[in-house]
């Protein structure tokens, strides 16, 4: 047990966002080994629930994401074009996956987009880059204090503390806006508006670069993957969310990317409500559980080969999981309730890319796959891809 996180736990008020205070960064972990670590950890306990209860219901749902559907393709339309326009050119896919993310989360959470050639209200986006860049450098480091408490970081709490602090100052303002005006989407509320932006932009931008990474680094593989899409949809129009269960490939090909580079490795820090038994060892109540996922995900005893890129391997298995083998967005009460969205998102922008263009590597060389320091396990190198047309997309195109 240490009294930092409890400390820190009780200035932590519902309102305020400090979810990254308290959790152990994720790097570290990955070398604890293959069953659990355990460290004490307070709960958030009610307040996360209800949280949990309103963003799986207003923001997650199947019905929900019917309804924003236009907010993705709009999106991602709007990147195919701007792609056309600049053909046979060096593209910076990570900058362009995080912009598009970020677009689709903030319209589905508050009817605003900052990213990109048309946007209007330019002060207040480059004060919501700035957060957002600056909470994604505090969050990506890692904290030791966390793992030894007896190590304090006071200066890395203030920063978050204060990082947390101007996200919720925008957010708010956002909120009372949003009161005033009409035409939200949802009705926003700040904190469940920060979790979203932290679990879901991150983790879904990373898992298309790595992704396309793998791709890049293996022609045949994309075009076994643009063979599918021309084979299902043709050259008549853009695929749809719709067409995406009719491209088994495609999915397999982000399981098998899901299953080598999990962006969320160790899954997130569990707590027992009570004293259990998992994997043999007594674990009292109140303790922190981490299952490091990438272990078992990457686990020679049970993966034939497993560093190898082999989308093949999901052949046939129901939903990407294959048991408990494969489990990218954990599982049970706590897993990850973006899975739908995210995977929507995934597969709607990397067939769309795939459907559209010829992509290539910018050189001879083979994309560097070395992870960089981060929460959300990004690459170390930012990817850049290069691309032109089909030539059989060519009329669509220049029709958008
Ligand atoms: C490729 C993309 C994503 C991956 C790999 C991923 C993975 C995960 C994982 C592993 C967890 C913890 C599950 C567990 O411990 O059992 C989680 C939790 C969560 N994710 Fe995701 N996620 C992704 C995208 C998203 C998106 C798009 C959203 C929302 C818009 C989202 C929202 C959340 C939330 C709110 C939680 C916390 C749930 C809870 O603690 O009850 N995630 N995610």
């Amino acid at each position: 047990s240490s009294s930092h996180h409890h400390r820190l736990l009780k200035n932590a008020s519902p309102k305020n966002d400090i979810i990254f205070a308290n959790r152990p960064r994720l790097l570290i972990g990955k070398q604890l080994g293959y069953n659990y670590t355990s460290l004490a950890w307070a709960p958030y306990g009610d307040h996360w629930r209800n949280l949990r209860r309103i963003a799986t219901l207003e923001i997650l749902s199947a019905a929900r994401l019917q309804v924003l559907y236009s907010i993705r393709i709009d999106e991602i339309r709007s990147l195919i074009h701007r792609l056309f326009l600049k053909q046979f050119q060096s593209v910076d896919l990570k900058t362009m996956f995080n912009e598009l993310t970020m677009n689709v989360m903030m319209t589905m959470i508050a009817g605003k987009r900052y990213y990109g050639d048309d946007v209007t209200n330019l002060e207040e986006a480059n004060r919501f880059k700035e957060i957002q860049a600056e909470t994604f450098k505090v969050s990506g480091t890692t904290n030791i204090g966390d793992h030894l408490p007896w190590i304090k970081s006071r200066e890395l709490e203030k920063r978050m503390m204060e990082c947390g602090r101007k996200r919720d100052e925008f957010m708010q303002e956002l909120l009372e806006e949003h009161r005033k005006e009409k035409g939200t989407y949802i009705s926003a509320e700040k904190t469940k508006t920060l979790v979203l932006l932290i679990a879901g932009t991150d983790t879904t931008t990373n898992t298309m670069e790595w992704t396309f990474s793998l791709l890049l680094n293996h022609p045949e593989i994309l075009k076994k993957a643009q063979t599918e899409i021309d084979n299902r949809v043709g050259h008549g129009r853009v695929l749809d969310e719709t067409d995406l269960v009719h491209l088994p490939f495609l999915r397999n090909i982000i399981n098998e990317s899901l299953r080598m580079y999990p962006v969320a490795p160790l899954l997130v820090p569990h707590e027992s409500s009570d004293d259990c038994k998992v994997g043999g060892f007594h674990v009292p109540r109140g303790t922190m559980l981490m299952v490091n996922m990438w272990a078992i995900q990457n686990d020679p005893k049970i993966w034939v080969d497993p560093r190898k890129f082999k989308p093949e391997r999901f052949e046939g298995v129901k939903g990407g999981r294959d048991g408990f083998r494969s489990m990218p967005f954990g599982s049970g009460r706590r897993g990850c309730p973006g899975e739908g969205l995210a995977l929507r998102m995934i597969g709607l922008t990397l067939g769309s890319l795939i459907q559209c263009f010829e992509w290539e590597r910018p050189s001879k060389e083979i994309i560097g796959m070395r992870e960089g320091i981060g929460f959300t396990m990004p690459k170390a190198q930012p990817l850049i891809g290069k691309c032109h047309p089909r030539p059989t997309m060519l009329k669509l195109l220049s029709q958008t």
